[in-house]
């Protein structure tokens, strides 16, 4: 297939911050956030930023969180602001819909990133016929990889494929993936794929290995990539773009991403709009211990605030539950049992 991006980089980076971050950002992005962060990653030379509510188009909800401005005014916003890079947009069947595809391409978005549980792919099926039929480039986004063995993600991969995906990611939502885990998920993606989609890699730090299971995603024949610009993220963060690109650089990996600058964009406008720094500490860690989706670290903390228990044994019995993307309020049942038995 030929490659839907400049054919003078090996790889293709996608800076999620605007998007992954807005779970860390509990979804209150203002529209001058986006224009200063969507401004200075394009001026660093970043080729794609994704900008849409944490949960995708349609996030903006009860359950998940209401978002602070209408996601399709930030899209429109990022357009407006990127001289270079495109803009992206994520969707979940189901909670985004048709409609919502074509509002973010009427505001200017270029590629269109469909996300299923690893093991649903065929919900996505006519969102990639859509997309294509409107010309926008698609990426897929296979969820929770670890929860799933290499030969079935790459069945699901071939789904969406089939269906007009351009690009499959392995995504490792709860950051559980140990590097050895990557290679093979990854390379049986590749194999089965072959020229008909390539392939890609989403990971999270909680287990410290964002940049580690990146690398080892590139050498197993990934070529794009996804991070967040001071690992702006779930959970502990999505692989630093910032960290990815220099490691990319020194091993002779053309990104387009100038090191220096992206580095200052972390330090002078990313941080600032952060609430916090994305951190490794017990709550995080537990995540890519127990196998839990990175987003579900702010639902645990508030439930458990407000029921009295401890958030680290929500998570690992949301862990012990399998919960998937969509199960947030499986949390507040958790978290009512733990409070009946203390
Ligand atoms: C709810 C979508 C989710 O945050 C997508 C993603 O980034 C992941 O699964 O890691
Ligand atoms: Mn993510």
């Amino acid at each position: 297939m030929e490659a839907p991006y400049s054919a003078e980089l090996d790889l293709r980076v996608t800076d999620s911050s605007l998007r992954d971050g807005s779970h860390a950002h509990r979804h209150q992005f203002t529209a001058e956030n986006v224009r200063s962060i969507v401004t200075a990653l394009d001026g660093a030379g970043v080729p794609v930023i994704e900008v849409t509510h944490g949960d995708g188009l349609g996030g903006s909800s009860f359950n998940y969180g209401f978002s602070h401005t209408p996601e399709q005014e930030l899209i429109k916003t990022a357009v407006e602001a990127a001289e270079r890079a495109k803009i992206a947009f994520l969707m979940l069947p189901g909670l985004g819909v048709k409609d919502d595809i074509r509002a973010a391409q009427a505001n200017g978005a270029d590629i269109c990133r469909i996300a299923t549980h690893c093991t649903e792919a065929d919900v996505s099926e006519q969102h990639f016929q859509l997309a294509r039929e409107m010309g926008l480039e698609t990426v897929g986004f296979l969820m929770m990889a670890h929860a799933t063995t290499p030969e079935k993600l790459a069945k699901q991969a071939r789904i969406m494929a089939d269906a007009g995906c351009q690009c499959v990611y392995v995504v490792d939502s709860a950051g559980a993936l140990l590097m050895d885990d990557v290679t093979d998920r990854v390379s049986a993606l590749v194999a089965e794929l072959g020229d008909d989609a390539q392939v890609g890699f989403h990971g999270h730090e909680n287990l410290g290995l964002g940049v580690g299971n990146s690398v080892a995603a590139v050498r197993a024949g990934a070529r794009q990539i996804d991070g967040s610009t001071r690992r702006f993220g779930a959970g502990a963060g999505n692989t630093p773009v910032e960290a990815f690109a220099a490691v990319a650089e020194k091993s002779g990996w053309r990104t387009g991403i100038d090191v220096l600058k992206i580095i200052d964009v972390a330090e002078d406008v990313v941080r600032p709009v952060m609430d916090d720094e994305c951190l490794l500490d017990r709550m995080s860690l537990l995540i890519g211990y127990a196998g839990v989706y990175s987003s579900f670290l702010k639902h645990a903390d508030r439930q458990a605030e407000r029921y009295g228990v401890s958030g680290a044994e929500i998570l690992l019995e949301a862990g012990r539950r399998k919960l998937v993307g969509g199960q947030e309020d499986q949390l507040i049942d958790i978290a009512v049992s733990l409070a009946a038995r203390s």
